[in-house]
């Protein structure tokens, strides 16, 4: 396995490999990796000839009052779990690297920076844009893999490579969960014993958000008043944001003509970490009616 700090060394590495032929994936990450991270290495490793991880905490993506000093990072320890899963490379620039001077020039998905997560994190999603079009620019992989549970996030590298006609293929991964179902984060080692131990809160929400859909309710704002009740039940849980979209736009939409799935979105405090988590839930069409 290659690790290499350089745009110019990266891309000599990845031109070798397409002078042989070979198909390239690729792993955008912000390091501290875990099993969430190791998946979608795994599936790159399945579906391409190379693979390539990328490990950097892109300043332009957070505010300045949020956790980019704290945010945890361990590169010795990313590397030996990479190589254990067969990356081929590891592009891991320091920040001068990618900005060695102010950008001029910003990636913006403007409807989809703009709601949910976005309202929350003002600016966030323009510097993920950002980053990930500068990173498919200099690695130009054939296929990239991102997480379902930075649902908003896949939605918009899905839109802006289709409105770029970036020839990129985006795979989507199912959320990597722990035993106990909360969902895999790097953010998870900010938990103290007891947040940790009712950070099972989202997860459980989401299996009762569904079982309610199972039952009928189809009512964005029914369910996500359910949600709430369930997730405020939990002393320790600050919910920051709790959604229930159509699937495929995160546009609320009208229950007497729900969408063909919808996604329960939510964002919540435990002390000073803020977690997501997500869910798709399948809507069976009207005409099914309820479970009796
Ligand atoms: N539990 C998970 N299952 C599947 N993919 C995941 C999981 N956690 C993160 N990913 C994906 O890994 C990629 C890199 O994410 P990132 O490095 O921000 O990790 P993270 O654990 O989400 O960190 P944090 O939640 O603390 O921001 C993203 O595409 C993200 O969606
Ligand atoms: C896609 C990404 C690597 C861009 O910095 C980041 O937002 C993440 O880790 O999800
Ligand atoms: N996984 C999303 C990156 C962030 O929280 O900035």
């Amino acid at each position: 396995m290659q690790v290499i700090d350089t745009i110019a060394g990266l891309r000599a590495a990845i031109a070798a490999h397409r002078r042989a032929g070979r198909t390239v994936g690729f792993v955008p990450t912000m390091g501290y990796l875990h099993q969430g991270h190791t998946t979608l290495v795994d599936r790159a490793r399945a579906e391409t000839d190379v693979v390539v991880t990328s490990i950097f905490v892109n300043p332009l993506q957070f505010a300045p009052t949020e956790d980019l000093a704290r945010y945890p990072r361990d590169l010795p320890r990313d590397c030996a779990l990479l190589e254990a899963h067969r990356c081929d490379i590891v592009f891991a620039p320091a920040v001068e690297e990618m900005y060695p001077r102010p950008m001029e020039t910003i990636v913006d998905v403007t409807a989809l920076s703009g709601l949910l997560e976005g309202e929350r994190r003002p600016g966030h999603f323009r510097g993920v844009a950002t980053v990930v079009a500068k990173l498919f620019a200099i690695v130009q992989p054939d296929r990239a893999y991102f997480g379902e549970k930075d649902y908003q996030q896949l939605l918009l590298i899905r839109r802006m490579v289709a409105d770029l006609s970036m020839p990129i293929a985006i795979v989507g991964v199912p959320t990597v969960r722990e035993d106990d179902g909360l969902a895999c984060s790097s953010r998870n080692v900010f938990l103290g014993p007891a947040e940790r131990a009712v950070a099972v809160v989202l997860s459980r929400s989401l299996a009762d958000a569904e079982a309610a859909v199972a039952d009928g309710v189809v009512d964005g704002r029914a369910l996500e008043r359910r949600v709430r009740a369930f997730v405020e039940a939990e002393p320790l849980a600050a919910p920051d944001l709790i959604a229930v979209r159509d699937a495929d736009t995160l546009l609320a939409y009208d229950a007497a003509e729900p969408p063909r799935a919808v996604v329960v979105l939510l964002a919540v405090r435990f002390g000073r970490t803020r977690l997501l988590d997500q869910r798709v839930i399948p809507v069976r069409p009207a005409s099914e009616g309820a479970r009796p």
